[in-house]
């Protein structure tokens, strides 16, 4: 099966997000993508929370929603929102990821768990949970021959998740980003092969890349990446654009055949160090 990460630059308004996006899904399913997945926030990339209040809408009766489901159907191909803001009742919103079928119907959707509340050294707080509800189920969906389990960006930091999806079949796993670029640098490649090695996973992250409408600059560098931790295709820098890739299921097979560790996982219990090793060593030495 043929799949695709849509690397994008989203800026703060909705439609001209929409038609850059179409123009790269449209891309990728003519390069033979049968799946397609888009950054987080594809397509509002809000400069604060009054710009977010002014674009995100509510779930039901959303047109970006609409015209993302029409788009899947026009194409024919399952069509993955990496995530949009949506607004809730509470003046919140989700952070929501939303999967669409080839006919146009939502398949599944999923609302970040873990928000982004984090202080970079010499550059900013970070406060999504200021703005943004956090999910609280874990969801995954079949793909068939595949099941994808859904993800959004920080989420890659808790491997704990992926082994839950993992646990309920998936293996392919989603991971929709807006990366800062001094995080991207040190961390994003290797939390994402770490967790495709971790679940023998396929793993594709479509990422928000360059200097943003918002003022903020993102990382970049979409991937596609083997269940044996391989990167097989890849976007070098931060610009937008597609990346392809054929995945397989007898590779995921394969990884998991050759490393068990799902299958070898074991459950433990935890004891705080205690004095046992200096006993022992009082001993030998009398
Ligand atoms: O708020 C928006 O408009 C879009 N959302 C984001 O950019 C989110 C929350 S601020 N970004 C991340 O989760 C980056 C994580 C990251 O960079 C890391 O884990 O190092």
């Amino acid at each position: 099966m043929r799949i695709a990460a849509v690397q994008m630059r989203s800026g703060t308004r909705a439609q001209p997000n929409i038609d850059a996006l179409t123009g790269l899904v449209t891309h990728a399913s003519e390069a033979g993508a049968r799946y397609v997945l888009t950054p987080e926030v594809s397509l509002v990339f809000a400069k604060d929370s009054t710009g977010l209040a002014r674009e995100a809408k509510p779930f039901e009766g959303n047109e970006g929603i609409a015209s993302l489901s029409r788009l899947a159907a026009k194409l024919g191909i399952h069509l993955h929102l990496g995530s949009l803001a949506v607004a809730l009742e509470d003046g919140k919103f989700a952070n929501r990821s939303v999967l669409f079928g080839p006919d146009g119907q939502i398949l599944a959707h999923y609302d970040k768990i873990h928000l982004f509340d984090a202080m970079l050294t010499g550059l900013k707080a970070y406060r999504e949970s200021d703005s943004y509800r956090a999910g609280d189920a874990a969801v995954t969906v079949p793909l068939d021959p595949f099941t994808l389990g859904m993800s959004i960006c920080y989420d890659v930091r808790f491997g704990a998740l992926y082994n839950v999806l993992a646990g309920a079949g998936a293996n392919l796993m989603a991971v929709p980003a807006a990366f800062t670029v001094p995080t991207g640098q040190a961390h994003w490649e290797v939390l994402l092969r770490a967790r495709a090695i971790e679940t023998g996973a396929y793993v594709i992250a479509a990422a928000q890349g360059g200097q943003h409408e918002s003022g903020r600059a993102t990382y970049g560098h979409s991937m596609i990446i083997d269940p044996w931790g391989r990167v097989v295709a890849e976007r070098a820098d931060d610009r937008e654009g597609v990346v392809l890739a054929d995945i397989d299921l007898a590779e995921v097979d394969e990884a998991r055949r050759r490393i068990p560790a799902l299958a070898n996982a074991r459950p433990f219990g935890l004891k705080r160090g205690s004095a046992d090793g200096a006993r022992i060593l009082r001993k030998g030495l009398a």
